[in-house]
């Protein structure tokens, strides 16, 4: 079995560095030649964030190359790409990238939180399978080949239904027998390396659970600079956790979408269980990257305006994260 990462970065380290240990061939596409060479060159390490001991993988155990050393051969016909860059990443050049990858039996499996990247992939790739990742895993890059794991997680796996996952009919629908053995033996494969990883029948609802999830916690702690956790620590941040969880339950029935009766108690449940964490949004804000809220409240309220249905904090808070500055940019 082999697996190709594309984008070694917190989880294409996380899981490409364990997949490696634990004997699966395991070839990491970087973006920049550099990255892929201090791969090369001194191995990759998976750090827990409780001070437990390190995994290091070394450069035996598996091939690294980047998107500029395009020209190199990868070698074989891969089982699976694990797409592990970010949702902005995912253009045309990247695209044509994966293509190149592609043998006759490869499948993706795509990593990123919020929705759009489905369908962009079902349209470049046609009749492809195309699989999706929802984690809970917690991972931070810390240099070039160093990712911190914040704990054990739990990763879900399963093919979303329809083009367009919000029209689409959300009742359980099985997989059929390839997609389901393949599935199967990506499980079998990602427990091997540790991963408490599960086949799900209907992704489609973890998809939308975990979009809420991070509509509702993201914006807010990018906006208010605090960890998860902080958000339950005053009155007027559970209020607008509140707002933002009832809006998008709102479009959710609005398209059908299923959601749990007590989705704000999830959400909270989330906030204690990574409270020392702080969320990808703000890690994004703080290294003045740019963030991924046009694909998480985005989304959403492009979903909104579609079915004419109003939710003016979930507009106002994608407003606002786009309008952060990026670090530097303004001198005080
Ligand atoms: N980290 C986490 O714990 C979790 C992340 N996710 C989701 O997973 C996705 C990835 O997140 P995360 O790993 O944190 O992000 P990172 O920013 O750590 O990693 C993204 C990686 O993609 C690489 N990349 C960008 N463009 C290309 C390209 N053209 N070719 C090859 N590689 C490229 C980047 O390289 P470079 O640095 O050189 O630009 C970087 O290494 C996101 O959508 C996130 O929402 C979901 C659950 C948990
Ligand atoms: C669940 C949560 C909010 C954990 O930090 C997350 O997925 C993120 O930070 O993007």
């Amino acid at each position: 079995m082999s697996v190709v990462i594309v984008g070694a970065g917190a989880l294409g380290m996380l899981y490409g560095g364990l997949l490696a240990a634990a004997g699966v061939q395991v070839v990491f596409w970087t973006r920049t030649s550099g990255q892929a060479e201090l791969l090369r060159k001194q191995g990759l390490m998976i750090e827990s964030a409780d001070g437990g001991a390190a995994t290091t993988i070394s450069p035996d155990k598996f091939a690294a190359r980047s998107l500029e050393e395009r020209g190199m051969t990868l070698g074989g016909d891969p089982e699976w790409v694990f797409l592990t860059v970010k949702q902005r990443h995912i253009d045309d050049k990247l695209l044509d990238a994966v293509r190149n990858l592609m043998g006759t039996e490869t499948k993706i499996v795509a990593f990123q939180n919020g929705v759009g990247h489905i369908d962009k992939l079902r349209q470049v790739f046609p009749g492809l399978r195309v699989y999706a990742a929802i984690t809970t895993e917690g991972a931070k890059r810390t240099s070039p080949r160093t990712v911190v794991r914040a704990g054990l997680g739990e990763t879900k796996i399963g093919i979303p239904k329809g083009p367009a996952m919000h029209e689409a009919d959300h009742s359980d629908v099985e997989l059929d027998s390839e997609a389901e053995k393949s599935g199967e033996s990506l499980i079998m494969l990602l427990a091997k390396a540790g991963f408490p990883a599960f086949l799900s029948n209907d992704i489609d609802k973890d998809i939308y659970r975990k979009l809420l999830i991070n509509a509702v916690i993201n914006p807010l702690t990018a906006l208010l600079r605090i960890p998860n956790g902080e958000l339950l620590a005053a009155k007027q941040r559970e209020e607008l956790m509140l707002m933002l969880c009832r809006e998008g339950e709102l479009v959710y029935r609005t398209y059908g979408i299923p959601y749990d009766p007590d989705m704000f108690e999830v959400i909270a449940s989330v906030c204690r269980s990574t409270s020392g964490n702080l969320s990808s949004m703000l890690k994004d804000v703080l290294e003045g990257a740019p963030t991924e809220i046009d694909y998480i409240n985005g989304r959403l309220v492009e979903m909104a305006r579609a079915a004419n249905v109003q939710i003016p904090v979930h507009e106002t808070v994608w407003r606002l994260v786009r309008a952060l500055p990026l670090s530097g940019d303004i001198k005080l």
